[in-house]
């Protein structure tokens, strides 16, 4: 460790939905400090000990684990993970002596940014939801900055810490650069197709998967529509099964999209689970969409993400127990209706944030006591 060289700690993870804006923010303070020396603090096992280090960048682990809602044993195993993650943290905080310390949601962030907190070191938060993590709540009270996605976000934490910044976004999909052509033709698509982008998250969602599933028939009806349908990895093979059994032509399957720039490009209308980063996405390329929020998540927040669009005319939403029999009917008729779409897509575009890992990167660098030129 160089004594001058300023130093940065990003923790948090645990999906791609955290994972990903944090790797963002990153490169984007490497972008105005290439000197800064980063480290990534996350949760032993997790998603993020793979991820971080593919990016290029050191991870510790913490052996931090989440509670269970309900009265178990397992909850003491847990308490006893805490501990012994807190110690580690300020271990780590002790030798590796950030200026700053970033959290973005997800268990590790909580011991570490606990750590630095109890030291005086300056810490930001990034919450990418309309609705805040219990973890980025407990930690908020001592933060110095907290950026945020979302309006209205003084009801979970102290307004004057407040930073509108939105959610990091891949500079390809931020700035897209291919025409619908190039994408028609990576998907093999002709040019006279309406296309249908049908999006589970990063992890795929099964109830979307089931409604596509239960409406085959009906999409065979419609040689004149494209579906690209992204299943997730876990639910691929038995979609692809019952493909092999039943052709449907006007079907493109994917367990995982890694050129979501050719997708977002080539789509007229889009199907999607209301993770907080596809939904920042989808402000940016504009598309008119459908969202089916996931009920699997804490304090249903992705209704939450859903409803902060769908207040502005800016998102259709249709409810998890409800898509079976109307989401895929829903998709086709708004294909059918370029009226709505352009209202749709012009409400959601005014909801766009640009340049987010940029602002968030130069907010942490105020922190650690370097201000930096904003253009
Ligand atoms: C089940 C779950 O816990 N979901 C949470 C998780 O969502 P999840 O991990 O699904 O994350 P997001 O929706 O925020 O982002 C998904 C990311 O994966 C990319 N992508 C997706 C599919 C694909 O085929 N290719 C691809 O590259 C998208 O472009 C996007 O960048 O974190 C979000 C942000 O905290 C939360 O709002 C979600 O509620």
């Amino acid at each position: 460790m160089e004594k001058n060289r300023l130093r940065i700690i990003i923790s948090g993870g645990g999906t791609g939905g955290h994972i990903f804006p944090a790797i963002s923010i990153a490169n984007a303070i490497r972008e105005q400090n290439p000197d800064a020396e980063i480290l990534f603090v996350g949760a032993e096992g997790r998603m993020e000990m793979d991820k971080v280090p593919q990016a290029g960048y050191n991870i510790v682990g913490l052996p931090v684990a989440g509670f269970s809602r309900s009265l178990t044993p397992k909850n003491l195993i847990v308490i006893i993970k805490l501990i012994k993650s807190l110690l580690k943290a300020n271990r780590i905080v002790k030798h590796f002596k950030p200026h700053v310390v970033v959290g973005v949601g997800g268990y590790a962030s909580g011991p570490i940014v606990k750590a630095a907190q109890r030291k005086g070191i300056p810490t930001l938060l990034q919450e990418q939801n309309s609705y805040a993590g219990v973890t980025n709540k407990l930690l908020a009270k001592k933060a110095k900055t907290i950026c945020v996605a979302y309006e209205g976000m003084e009801k979970y934490f102290p307004a004057q810490k407040i930073i509108l910044t939105g959610n990091p976004v891949r500079q390809d999909i931020e700035n897209l650069s291919v025409t619908r052509n190039q994408g028609l033709e990576h998907f093999g698509i002709g040019a006279d197709k309406k296309v249908l982008l049908v999006l589970g998250g990063s992890l795929g969602a099964r109830t979307i998967n089931q409604s596509l599933m239960a409406s085959l028939h009906f999409i065979k009806t419609r040689p004149d529509i494209v579906v690209i349908w992204q299943t997730g990895k876990l639910y691929y093979q038995t979609v692809k099964e019952a493909l092999d059994s039943n052709p449907v032509e006007n079907i493109r399957l994917y367990d995982f999209i890694a050129r979501m720039d050719l997708a977002y490009v080539s789509a007229n209308t889009i199907i999607s689970r209301a993770g907080a980063g596809t939904i920042s996405e989808l402000c940016l390329v504009a598309k008119p969409c459908i969202l089916v929020p996931s009920p699997n998540v804490a304090e249903d927040h992705q209704t939450r993400n859903a409803q902060a669009l769908v207040s502005r005319n800016a998102a259709i939403m249709i409810p998890d127990s409800q898509a079976k029999e109307q989401l895929v009917k829903a998709a086709f008729e708004l294909l059918d209706n370029p009226a709505e779409q352009k209202k749709l897509s012009e409400n959601i575009a005014r909801l766009a944030l640009r340049n987010s890992a940029k602002t968030i990167a130069l907010e942490a660098l105020k922190l650690a006591g370097i201000e930096k030129n904003k253009n």
